[in-house]
This record gives structure tokens, sequence and C-alpha cells, in this order.
């Protein structure tokens, strides 16, 4: 508490008005906590005369925050009937889940200044105020009239305390009450404290037994060791001081959806991911079962040794097929697999996301161990649906007449009936024995294994399952120059140390055929020669999301990647050159993950 007289409402707004007009700093004229949140806001670069909180339709409001905060804003509410005051509750990104207020003129004012249900009222966005303020300073906070950094915001007084979940520490939001500038009274502070704390104990009741469950196995594995440890359940994620050390915002988002996807999959084995800062980790997965399914995961994150930009090269493993590179334990034991079921003419089932290496798998392995006989491929695209005769007729054939290999690619495309069909065909001996593989391309959103494969399996002596590039991601150090040589014959396009990290850090949905095309793209933009840049690559390299988006969404966030590049990484040209806010561009790069590394040309 400060122990000098505080400044009068006049006092604050001749402060403002010198801070805004020509950046004088009067020490004593206003608190420093105000002050320091205008210097925020300054360099947020809020506009003083704007209020243009960005607005997302959906809000979450019967998630565990909103469960927990009910009976207490129900009783805050029945408290402040009828009188000028306004009860708000927002998550932890200040967006508003729920409003309400006593009075019908202030009701309306909050409207007009977009303090309502699904606003964002973080700093960055409307500048100083009880609700983001409380947010950077992580503490209780009021705000009162002039102290606002926006002039749309003068006439209000507000208060706001972070809500944190006692089990993690973390913030999970804020519970705010405004009223008019000339209603305020700093007990409004004590007040949303005390609300705060009612449901933050509410949260810690309700935390259900899956998340202790998680917490004491967490703690267990702490224990046991010093690496970095990630815990994650439904809504929690915990990390121990040293993965705390490690990991940045992108990582985590990273890090978030590979394990969503591990505990979503039958997939059980370590994976390799990219950091942002460029090192490789290797996630050991643990599953954590709970008292119904499972509770979720612990991660234990062991950092492999740090390669150069360009890595120290080594010989080829025994495993390597030819045409194929990649040296990443995932991919070499794949590898091996596929090359012993080849010489044993054990026919395999080769399952895996698009792109991944399924048909190069077949076609090096037939390459190497059968390379004076042909190879027959048989697309199931090609089996209509309402007359798939013809094409299982044609598969026959080949199969009871010839030794040589065939595929039968992208067998996920067949219906039920044509897959049993395909059954009957398989189970039928011919004279011949052909070496028999089918791929089977399962959906990348769905993870590793796929049911639609489950039909298919007993007509295969054996399956492999190939993983995604974002589990091997240490093979694009070899796929990189591979791919290039592919496309450029005869030039020297080599890929600059800034871009091959991008490239290390994409999740490629869409595996080794995306980075294909990716690195098409960038020499399509290098016809004139010289090493790729970070601004060649595309679009979707730029981003560290790996959620599915619409065909709208996709071009939507190309369009900002490209005005962010052309703007050289500057949002406020890219937002004018496309004629959206500035809160707008920084709510979409926020929301498609969008990372523009160093400053672009
Ligand atoms: N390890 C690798 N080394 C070199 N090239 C590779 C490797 N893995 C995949 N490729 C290349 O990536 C591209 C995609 O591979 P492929 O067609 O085998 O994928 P797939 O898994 O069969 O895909 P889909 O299921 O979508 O048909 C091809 O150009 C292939 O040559």
């Amino acid at each position: 508490m400060a122990n000098f007289p505080l400044p009068t409402p006049h006092d604050v707004a001749r402060a403002r008005e010198r801070f805004l007009s020509a950046g004088e700093e009067a020490e004593g004229a206003v608190r420093e906590t105000i002050l320091a949140s205008w210097r925020r806001s300054r360099f947020w670069g809020v506009e003083v005369d704007r209020l243009e909180p960005p607005h997302q339709p959906d809000v979450d409001s019967d998630g565990p925050l909103m469960r927990a905060a009910r009976p207490v804003l129900e009783r805050l509410e029945r408290e402040i009937a009828d009188m000028p005051l306004s009860v708000i509750l927002t998550d932890a990104h200040a967006l508003v889940l729920h409003r309400r207020t006593g009075e019908r003129s202030l009701n309306a004012h909050l409207d007009a200044v977009s303090l309502a249900p699904g606003f964002s009222y973080a700093e960055q966005f409307v500048g100083t105020n009880g609700i983001g303020t409380a947010l950077e300073e992580r503490k209780a906070a009021h705000v009162f009239g002039h102290e606002h950094f926006s002039e749309r915001l003068q006439l209000l007084s507000c208060a706001g305390a972070p809500i944190r979940n006692l089990l993690t520490g973390r913030i999970e939001g804020v519970i705010d009450i405004t009223c008019w500038r000339d209603d305020a009274s700093p007990l409004m502070r004590v007040l949303v404290q005390e609300a705060a704390r009612d449901i933050e104990r509410r949260l810690l009741e309700q935390s259900s037994k899956r998340e202790r469950i998680l917490l004491q196995e967490f703690l267990a594995r702490c224990r046991r060791t010093k690496k970095p440890v990630l815990c994650m359940g439904d809504n929690l994620i915990i990390t121990n001081s040293s993965a705390a050390h490690l990991l940045d915002p992108n990582d985590h988002v990273i890090l978030r959806e590979t394990v969503a996807e591990l505990l979503a999959s039958r997939y059980r084995t370590d994976v390799q991911v990219n950091l942002s800062r460029g090192q490789t980790a290797k996630l050991r997965f643990h599953r954590v079962p709970g008292p119904t399914g499972t509770a979720g995961a612990v991660v234990e994150i062991d950092i492999m040794p740090r390669t150069s930009s360009f890595r120290t090269e080594t010989e080829p493993p025994d495993t390597w097929l030819p045409g194929l590179v990649g040296r990443s334990p995932a991919w070499t034991g794949v590898c091996q697999k596929v090359s012993a079921h080849c010489r044993t003419r054990t026919s395999l089932l080769l399952i895996g996301e698009p792109g991944v290496g399924k048909f190069a798998l077949v076609q090096a392995a037939h390459r190497q161990f059968f390379p004076a006989s042909c190879l027959s491929v048989f697309d199931a695209a090609a089996c209509k649906a309402d007359a798939p005769e013809e094409w299982l007729r044609e598969v026959e054939a080949w199969l009871t007449g010839t030794d040589s290999t065939v595929v039968l690619r992208h067998l996920d495309r067949l219906d039920p009936t044509a897959m049993r069909r395909l059954g009957n065909v398989l189970g039928r001996e011919g004279k011949h024995r052909p070496w028999i593989v089918g791929t089977f391309t399962t959906d990348a959103s769905a993870g590793l294994a796929s049911a639609g494969a489950d039909g298919l399996l007993c007509h295969f002596s054996a399956t492999v399952t190939v993983p995604p590039s974002r589990h091997r991601i240490a093979d694009v150090w070899d796929l990189v120059p591979a791919l290039l040589e592919r496309h450029t014959r005869g030039r020297e396009v080599g890929c600059a140390p800034e871009a091959l990290r991008i490239l290390l850090r994409c999740q490629w949905p869409g595996n080794v055929a995306q980075l294909d095309r990716a690195l098409q793209f960038a020499l399509s933009r290098r016809s004139a020669g010289g090493r790729i840049q970070p601004q060649d690559l595309p679009p979707e390299c730029h981003v560290v999301s790996r959620r599915v988006l619409t065909p709208w969404e996709s071009l939507e966030r190309d369009a900002i990647v490209t005005a962010l590049i052309e703007a050289g990484g500057n949002r406020e040209k890219a937002a004018m050159s496309l004629g959206i806010s500035r809160a707008t561009i920084y709510r979409k790069i926020n929301t498609y993950g969008i990372v523009l590394d160093a400053p672009q040309k």
C-alpha cells in the first residue's frame, strides 16, 4: 500500500494526457502499476481512441471454470441486484465468459465498449483495465476512471482478481466488478479477491479424481528423474522446473498436440519431436490409467545431442533401402521389417498417414531383393464402387499368375463389400506366389492406427505401421537434400540454415509428400538459384499448430502469412494491406499459431 496520498482523479487525468501526448512519465502523479500498464499498452500499440477487442463467438460457458464459478457469481449477483455494478468472469486470456449487470444504463454502456461475452479484454487489445492488467500483473488490480488507457473506458472503474488452479498454480481466469467511475470504491478489490478465493476452492473440490491420480504419477516420476517431465490431462498441463525452463509457448502447442495424438491412438512408443529452439527431443510417453479410462499422460523429455546446422556424415546403416533416406531409429526399424518380409515374401499390410513413404518402401525393397522381376501396382482408387468386379478380376489374375511383387495401394478406399471380396481373392492359392503388399492410408487426424484397417489384417501375414514424419523429425535432415536433388538435377540449390530450422520445426501432417511439395514450392521461387530462404517456404511452414483447418481457414492463414512476410514481419503493415484491424491480425496470428522467426525481407 502506498503511504502517500493517492493521486486525485484530476492529477491522473493530467498525467495521462501528458503521457499520451508527450510521452512524459510524471512520477507520483499516478500509481506505479498503472504507469507500468500504460507503458505496456503503448508497447502493444493500443490505440487510445479506438476500442476494437477481438471477438470469439464460441465461449466455453460450461467449462470447469464456469461450473466452479456459477454459485459464487449467483451469490454476488444477488448482492448487487439493482446496483450500478456489473460482475464479469473471463478465462485466462481475458475472454469474457459471463457478465451480469445490475443497472440498465451501465449494461448498455458495457455493450457499447464491447465488455461483453465473447470479447477479449486483454491489455494488448484494449490497454490498461481491471481484467487485462490483473492478468499481466498476476494479482488483483483496480483501475479507476482516467487510469484506463483507452479514451472509451474513461467513464468506468473496475477491479479484477485472477483465479488460480490451486493444484497447478496456473491462472484459470479473472473475476471482475465494473461500475461507473464515480461509484468506484476500493472495497471492490476486496470483494473480487474474496470471490476469486471462493472460486479457487470450488475448482479444487471439483478437480476430479483423475487429476489427483495424474498429479501423483507426475510427482512420483519427478522424484525419480531430474529430466524435464510434463504431465497432461483433460484440462491440465504441468511441467517440472527443468521442463518449464526448456519449453517455450510454441513447444507447448507441439507437445500438447503430440501427446493428445498419442493418447488417442494405440501407438505406444517413444517419439521424437523438434522443439522450436532447434533441439530434438525424445518423448518417453507413459499413459496413466484413471478410475474410468485414461487419466492422461506423463511424458519424460530426453534432449538428443545437438547437431549443428550441418550434421556430420555417418555411414548409412545397412537397413537403408535404395533411393530412401532417413536414419532415425523409427524409420530404420521400419526399413528392417519391410526388408525381412520382402526377403521371405511374407504378405504385408503397410499402414500409415498419407505421404509417409509406404509405396516408396515397397518399391525400394522390391528393387533391392528382386531387381530382375516386375512390380505390379493396383490402386484401389481405380476400383469402381458400383462395379468392383473388373478391378478384383485383374488383381486375381496377377496374384495367381506371377511370382513378381504385387502392390495393392490405397486399400482404405475400398468399401466393406469390396474388402471382403478382396479377402477371398487373397485367400485363394495360385501356382505362383508373388510378394503381396497392401498399403492402407490412415487419416492424419485419426492417429496412427485406424479401425478401418482391422478388417484387412487377417488377410495379410504381417502388418507394419510407418510412423508419421513428426515422430521421426530428425529424418528431415536427410530428406531435404535428397528431395532437392531429385528436383534440381545439375543445379546447385541448398537450404539456408534458417530455412532448415523452420523445416525441422514443422509438424508435416502431409508427411514426406508435403515436405516434398514445400521444397518444390520454394524452388519455384528460387529460379535464379541461391539457397532456399525462410521467405521462400510456403505459408503452412510458418505455423506451429497442426489443427486441421477448413479450406477457408487455410486460405485466410496463407493470406496472413504472405502479408506478414511481405511486410517484413510488421503486423500493423500486414493488417493494413489485408484491410483488417490490428486486433484482428493479432488474434488470427494466435489462432493459427503463426510464427515468423527473424524479420523477413
Ligand atoms: N525415406 C524417404 N526417402 C526418400 N523419399 C521418400 C521417403 N519417404 C517418402 N519419400 C517420398 O515421398 C513421397 C511420398 O511417398 P509415398 O508415395 O510412398 O507415400 P505413401 O505413404 O504411399 O502415401 P499415400 O498413402 O498418400 O499414397 C514420394 O515421392 C516418395 O518418394
